[in-house]
């Protein structure tokens, strides 16, 4: 049997309970909380056929580690979700929209980028096995949700994987900013993947050297960027700007 992952909180539980029941183990709950909230969570559960057992909060903080968890959390076996790139692309209808993380190591950087890809409707996140985090309970809990239905890649050779992306048509554009380049002078209603960087170092030279084009948001103040999360907010909504645009025309 797969191994169980754990989820905290309850936009990550409530998420998978919506999303994929089948796929719980056990959920666990503080005994102690008899709030609305956590009741109304208790109800969808039971009515789901997901078995929940009250303990007591130093249970719960021991399952969910260092994620923040409000009370809740959920042993639960990994969802099938897209495994590679050949089942992102099987039936897409649409210009594929891809995100690349290259080296993101903050879990909560990670989870709010997940968040805001999922709003975007990115059909998936893209990054390299070493040297970036994974999807675990942190950052699917500030995911709040979007790792249920949006696919996160770990690939063992990012550079193959953006060569494969160019022989699919799609064009790579990484994100600097130092770029000449801004969002609003790139035609995004191609196939595109935007590229992130890191938090301290940006992206590695290769992925650089891979991307088509090179982009930089403007900044007024005085600090050198923004955080990724932010930056990959920008990026990702100005592409549904401008294919909304496309669609409505
Ligand atoms: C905190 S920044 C990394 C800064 C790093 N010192 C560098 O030299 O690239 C993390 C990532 O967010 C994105 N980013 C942040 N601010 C940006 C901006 N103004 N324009 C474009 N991308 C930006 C880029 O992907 C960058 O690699």
């Amino acid at each position: 049997m797969s191994q169980n992952q754990v989820l905290a909180g309850f936009h990550a539980v409530t998420a998978r309970v919506r999303h994929a029941p089948q796929s719980i183990r056990q959920v666990y709950v503080d005994g102690q909380r008899r709030d609305k909230r956590m009741q109304s969570l208790i109800d969808r559960m039971v009515k789901a056929g997901v078995k929940v057992h009250p303990v007591d909060g130093a249970r719960i903080d021991e399952l969910a580690g260092q994620a923040r968890h409000q009370g809740v959390v959920a042993l639960v076996e990994p969802i099938d979700l897209a495994q590679d790139l050949d089942d992102v692309f099987e039936g897409m209808a649409e210009p594929p929209f891809l995100l690349v993380l290259d080296g993101i190591t903050d879990p909560h950087n990670l989870g709010a980028c997940m968040r805001t890809a999922n709003a975007a409707g990115v059909h998936a996140v893209i990054a390299p096995k070493d040297r970036a985090v994974g999807l675990g309970t942190v950052a699917q809990r500030i995911a709040c949700g979007a790792a249920e239905t949006t696919p996160y890649l770990m690939v063992t050779n990012l550079a193959r994987c953006l060569r494969d992306l160019k022989a699919r048509g799609v064009w790579i554009v990484g994100t600097d900013e130092r770029a000449e380049q801004t969002p609003d002078q790139v035609d995004l209603s191609m196939p595109v993947a935007w590229v992130m960087g890191a938090e301290g170092e940006g992206m590695r030279h290769l992925t650089r050297e891979l991307c088509d084009m090179l982009v930089r948001i403007p900044m007024a103040g005085s600090v050198e960027s923004l955080n990724v999360s932010v930056a990959t907010g920008v990026c990702l909504f100005e592409t549904v700007r401008q294919r909304r645009v496309v669609t409505s025309r």
